[in-house]
């Protein structure tokens, strides 16, 4: 089966917060990931909105005809948008009010009574769940205890040491994705993936069900148009 691509708008909404108005039109930009060939959407509100706002998230949800996947820390004000958009998919993200993006996975031990009361109020809903985690065996593992559907790994480590040793940079992601097998857990992956690294990422990882990624492709676009770059992120997952 082939991996899906879930393109996080975030990065539409930052550009046009950074002016006011209505542009670039972050409903319009979602409805066209998905006709040129998105799988998925993926969105991640932040508690200042100063990427994708909360209405935004409530607009796209109906323009939506693949995928729907909102990501954040579940405070009580994202568990209440979630439930009433009813997503997909939600992905549960350990960041702090003030991160400036995500920079970790969850300790899904530490944090295992809340996760599990999480998880169970959106199961309730119907929506599957993903956690977002590091490459550490036990954390996968407790990912499943806590009655995730899926995980998505943290890539970034995985992007910063691509391009000086692929091979050592994609090993504990191969490990990773063993343990999620194992504890049957899907498997979802995302953060500074980008065309350069995505291929090889792909090819290496076993049972890979979908990628997330926001940054470097909105980036690309800016030069080869979203049409074109949603095309060419999909010849690397073939
Ligand atoms: C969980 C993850 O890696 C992404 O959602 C990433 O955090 C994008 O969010 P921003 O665009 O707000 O940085
Ligand atoms: N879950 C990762 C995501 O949605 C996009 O991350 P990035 O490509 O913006 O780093």
């Amino acid at each position: 089966m082939m991996t899906r691509l879930s393109v996080n708008i975030n990065k539409i909404a930052t550009l046009r917060n950074s002016r006011g108005g209505n542009i670039p039109n972050v409903l319009e930009a979602a409805m066209n990931c998905e006709k040129f060939g998105a799988e998925g959407v993926t969105v991640h509100p932040r508690p200042d909105e100063r990427h994708i706002r909360y209405n935004d998230v409530r607009e796209i949800r109906p323009l939506i005809t693949t995928e729907f996947n909102i990501e954040g820390y579940p405070s009580k004000k994202f568990m209440d948008l979630v439930l009433e958009v009813k997503p997909h998919q939600v992905t549960l993200v350990p960041d702090g009010p003030d991160a400036l993006t995500s920079n970790a996975g969850w300790n899904t031990l530490d944090n295992k009574e809340f996760l599990t009361e999480i998880i169970g109020e959106f199961k309730k809903a119907g929506i599957r769940t993903s956690v977002f985690v590091g490459t550490e065996a036990r954390f996968i593992e407790g990912a499943a205890k806590v009655g995730a559907d899926r995980v998505e790994l943290y890539t970034e480590p995985y992007a910063t040491d691509y391009p000086a040793a692929p091979e050592k940079a994609i090993a504990p992601f191969i490990q990773a994705a063993e343990v999620a097998m194992e504890s049957e857990l899907g498997l979802n992956a995302g953060h500074d993936l980008s065309l350069e690294n995505l291929r090889f990422f792909n090819q290496n990882i076993p049972g890979l069900l979908e990628v997330s990624i926001g940054h470097a492709l909105i980036s690309e676009a800016i030069y080869l148009g979203l049409e074109l770059t949603i095309l060419k992120y999909k010849e690397c997952l073939r």
